[in-house]
């Protein structure tokens, strides 16, 4: 394995690495940062945790400190805490710099990242949806100097999932010259490829991590077969073994909705778990509060939706559970990764129902590794059983009296606002949409009503006809 020098790295970078324990390169840093270096393009996939952030961090700063001018280099990332995580690496790592980054992401003040953007950041790190609505509403900034744009999970940043950031990258890519170096990173790059080269331009470099596995060899990945409704009591007895065996612990648990985020905490707290969560519909200042407790240890345990599976680095976690069998591989892939990080050891348990088998095998055929079932006490479980699916029904009721669903709504709201919709516009839209299908379909029953009747006349007018026809021959035949 080569060293950073041999690499084609600066030595401040080099001093400014050790300081943090980064001594030698990674395969994914050893790889894709001399063709970086050498100003190509670059797409890099490499399996979570193995330095990808680093790999595009460090020859960059490179570049910039041989010619800082305007805004430098643009990052994109899909979520706003690990737009945080990605300029505190700039940061520390460019401190010798005098590195000056400004983070563009939803949910915080818009005049204030205004202004920090009319001041010429060296690096600008952003979620595509508010670094586009600056582009579209602000003339005090221009990328127009920009020598880098990342793309760090590119393969998020491109599918068109629940957030779809098509037609933000559109409004970004049109803001940005056609003449820049490119890089693209994920765990997962592989299904959107094509889409991903499209992006780059001067021959990219592509390189992926020779692996058979597409999880790292450190994670033991399990299961655990439980019905929906012993899923919870599963959870507590197993958060509870973690907490008698080890005392240094934490744990980040995986749900599929904002609401199972919610009820999952206030039931882990009755059971006096130091439990604190994260998703979407939590205000963004309450987001990194949240964020940043969970990874002082002040709440060993974290109750997410997918705005937390991508990326976020927390060296903490040797634990993963995923209350929901994900329904994609490359979900699964980067939720297991926020354990087993940095050839750290750490354990995943993915919660199955009899439903969800088809689901694990998809995972196992993606991954190329098997996950093994793990071993509980049922008896222990069944114990727990009543009284937790009891509080589970009490946190319920509770929520229910926060009015979360109409919360919810508001929020869908609020999101149609984010994306320049008019909520009541919206909501008429729909209700002229469905006004405008009744019509048609009324008008299509009316039209078919009268193709009746008029086929109907037909025939009988042509039953008179053929009646007369007969009663005409038959006065004739009387006549002869
Ligand atoms: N060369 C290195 N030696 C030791 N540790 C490293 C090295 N490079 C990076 N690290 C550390 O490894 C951890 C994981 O790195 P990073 O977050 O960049 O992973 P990643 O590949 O981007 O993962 P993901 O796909 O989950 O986003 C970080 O804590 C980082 O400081």
């Amino acid at each position: 394995m080569s060293d950073f020098s041999s690499l084609g790295l600066a030595d401040w970078l080099i001093k400014q690495c050790k300081q943090l324990g980064i001594n030698k390169p990674t395969p994914v840093q050893e790889n894709c940062m001399p063709p970086i270096l050498e100003g190509r393009d670059c797409l890099g996939c490499a399996k979570t945790g193995s330095g990808k952030t680093a790999a595009f961090v460090l020859p960059v700063l490179q570049k910039l400190s041989q010619d800082p001018y305007g805004i430098f280099c643009l990052v994109l990332t899909p979520t706003r805490e690990l737009a945080y995580q990605i300029a505190e690496q700039f940061r520390v790592i460019g401190k010798p710099l005098g590195l000056r980054d400004c983070i563009v992401v939803g949910g915080m003040d818009m005049v204030t990242q205004s202004l920090e953007l009319s001041r010429q950041p060296h690096v600008v790190v952003a979620t595509p949806g508010r670094l586009a609505d600056h582009i579209r509403s602000s003339n005090t900034f221009s990328l127009k100097m920009i020598q880098f744009l990342i793309m760090d999970e590119a393969d998020r940043l491109l599918e068109q999932g629940c957030t779809d950031f098509t037609k933000d990258l559109e409004v970004i890519l049109g803001a940005l010259p056609a003449k820049r170096q490119t890089l693209l990173f994920s765990a997962t790059l592989t299904d959107t490829l094509q889409e991903l080269q499209s992006l780059t331009m001067n021959k990219p470099f592509f390189w992926e991590s020779k692996s058979e596995t597409r999880t790292v060899e450190e994670l033991d990945q399990r299961y655990i077969l439980a019905p929906e409704k012993i899923k919870d009591a599963y959870l507590v007895h197993l958060i509870q073994n973690f907490t008698d065996q080890h005392s240094d612990w934490s744990i980040i648990i995986f749900c599929k909705t904002c609401k199972d985020c919610q009820i999952l905490t206030m039931m882990l707290r009755k059971f006096n778990f130091p439990t604190i969560s994260l998703h979407s519909m939590m205000k963004q200042k309450v987001r990194f509060a949240n964020l940043s407790k969970f990874k002082a240890s002040v709440y060993k345990i974290l109750i997410a939706t997918d705005v937390a599976s991508r990326g976020l680095d927390i060296p903490t976690v040797q634990v993963v559970i995923n209350h929901n069998t994900p329904g994609l591989p490359k979900i699964y892939i980067h939720r297991v990764g926020r354990t087993a990080r940095a050839g750290r050891n750490g354990v995943s348990i993915t919660m199955v129902t009899q439903y969800d088998i088809h689901l694990v095998h998809a995972i196992e055929e993606q991954t190329q590794s098997k996950l093994k079932e793990y071993e509980v006490e049922e008896k222990d479980v069944l114990k727990i059983l009543t009284q937790v699916n009891v509080t589970r029904r009490e946190c319920e009721i509770r929520l229910e009296a926060t009015d979360f669903d109409e919360k919810k709504e508001v929020h869908k709201r609020k999101q149609l606002i984010l994306e320049g919709k008019d909520p009541e516009m919206e909501a008429k839209r729909k209700a002229e949409l469905e006004k405008i299908k009744k019509h048609k379909k009324k008008f299509k029953e009316r039209v078919q009503e009268s193709v009746l009747q008029q086929q109907a006349e037909q025939r009988q007018r042509s039953l008179l006809k053929k009646k007369r026809r007969l009663e005409q021959k038959k006065a004739k035949l009387e006549a002869k």
